[in-house]
């Protein structure tokens, strides 16, 4: 694996964290400098109809974050409430983009616990759909997926039975594709095959693939230029984009390709921490590993303390891999982990092993919660 200098080498908080290459900081020197505001910037405008493209949608809006995207779809397709969305109860945008549902689009949520605990299908949804015009309700009109969620990757099989569950019922779909490059890279299965049963789809370049900033939205061109209406009036027009569109494109180009290595050093760390004894709270199947901290009888804080003392920063039970994470710092978080299980086993020798979850902190703020019923 290719080794970069980065202060993300040694992070394994998130893939959020990974840092422009050098030719990502080249390629914003030659950008074009359009205000975008006006669609006037040519690196951003060829950057949305290339994602647009490779997702088979005949629009793209270049935006600032995944939150930003996938809120300002969701509005979109939001008319009139009472309204609601139907979604994973351990969903981003439901769980963390800081109640932008309630407070931007009116909307309730029915967050739905898949019984398979790993992904939603079409028999949970039935189940869940508010349907007709009882004026008690708030009828559900849009159905919003992630993939992955927790870098579990949802089959495209489910994918399309839900699509024909919501069409059947004039639902519309959105997929959170934050990290959906890593289930096409997984799969083999393209983005505009994933396309075809979503009305709107975001897709983060910040993440896994590296660009320093940004997402880009895509669907039809009525319900993205509505969008781009309530990006401008979140404040989210951006002039010069062309800078940070440069930058993504090229995470496109030179990191999506590398995302499947990232998976297999992935795997390869998690069957090495199953052999030390660890589980894991839902399958390993991309780049992140969720630790069974509870069942290890491993305590968050000590786990967190002995990463700092070599040097990494972990975050808890949630362990991101991403392509610049280096050989060495898997090394340190391997031996974090094996001297966290021998404290663990001190404790439960002289009985004093109360796991406890640490008080605000990113070991249980990020996804920890979701798994941890499970
Ligand atoms: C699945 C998922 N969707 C959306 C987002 C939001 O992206 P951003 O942090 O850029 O707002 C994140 C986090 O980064 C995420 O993990
Ligand atoms: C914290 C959360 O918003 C972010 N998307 C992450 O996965 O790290």
């Amino acid at each position: 694996m290719t080794e970069y200098k980065s202060i993300a080498a040694t992070d394994f908080k998130s893939d959020t964290v990974t840092t422009p290459t050098p030719s990502m900081l080249q390629a914003m020197l030659t950008a074009t400098h359009g205000d975008d505001v006006y669609k006037e910037d040519k690196t951003t405008n060829d950057l949305q109809v290339r994602v647009a493209e490779m997702c088979g949608k005949p629009a793209g809006l270049f935006v600032v974050s995944g939150t930003m995207g996938n809120q300002i779809c969701l509005r979109a397709h939001l008319h009139q409430p009472p309204h609601s969305i139907l979604c994973d109860y351990r969903a981003h945008v439901y769980t963390h983009e800081a109640g932008g549902l309630a407070t931007l689009s009116q909307a309730m949520v029915t967050p739905v616990h898949p019984r398979n605990k790993i992904y939603l299908t079409a028999e949970d949804i039935e189940d869940y759909l508010i349907l007709g015009d009882d004026i008690h309700t708030a009828p559900t009109r849009v159905i919003s997926l992630e993939n992955t969620l927790g870098g579990t990757i949802m089959p495209i099989e489910e994918i399309a039975k839900i699509s024909t569950l919501a069409r059947q019922h004039g639902i519309k779909m959105h997929l959170d594709g934050a990290r959906l490059w890593n289930a096409a890279a997984e799969t083999g299965i393209s983005l505009s095959e994933y396309g075809k049963y979503f009305d709107t789809m975001s897709l983060c370049i910040s993440k896994g693939l590296g660009a320093p900033v940004g997402t880009v939205i895509v669907g039809e061109p009525d319900v993205i230029q509505t969008a781009n209406w309530f990006r401008k009036q979140a404040g989210g027009g951006i002039r010069q984009a062309g800078l940070l569109a440069a930058a993504a494109d090229v995470a496109i180009t030179e990191t999506f390709p590398k995302l499947k290595i990232t998976h297999e050093v992935t795997k390869k760390l998690a069957s090495e921490l199953e052999e030390m004894g660890l589980t894991f709270q839902i399958p390993v199947q991309t780049n992140f590993i969720f630790l069974d901290l509870m069942k290890a009888g491993i305590d968050p804080a000590v786990l967190i303390e002995e990463g700092n003392k070599l040097g990494i920063t972990i975050a808890g039970a949630r362990i991101a891999i991403h392509y610049q994470t280096s050989t060495a710092a898997i090394e340190k978080l391997k031996l974090a982990v094996k001297k966290s299980l021998e404290i663990a086993k001190q404790r439960h020798a002289n009985g004093t092993n109360g796991v406890k979850k640490p008080e605000g902190s990113l070991a249980y703020a990020v996804y920890d919660k979701i798994v941890v019923d499970h």
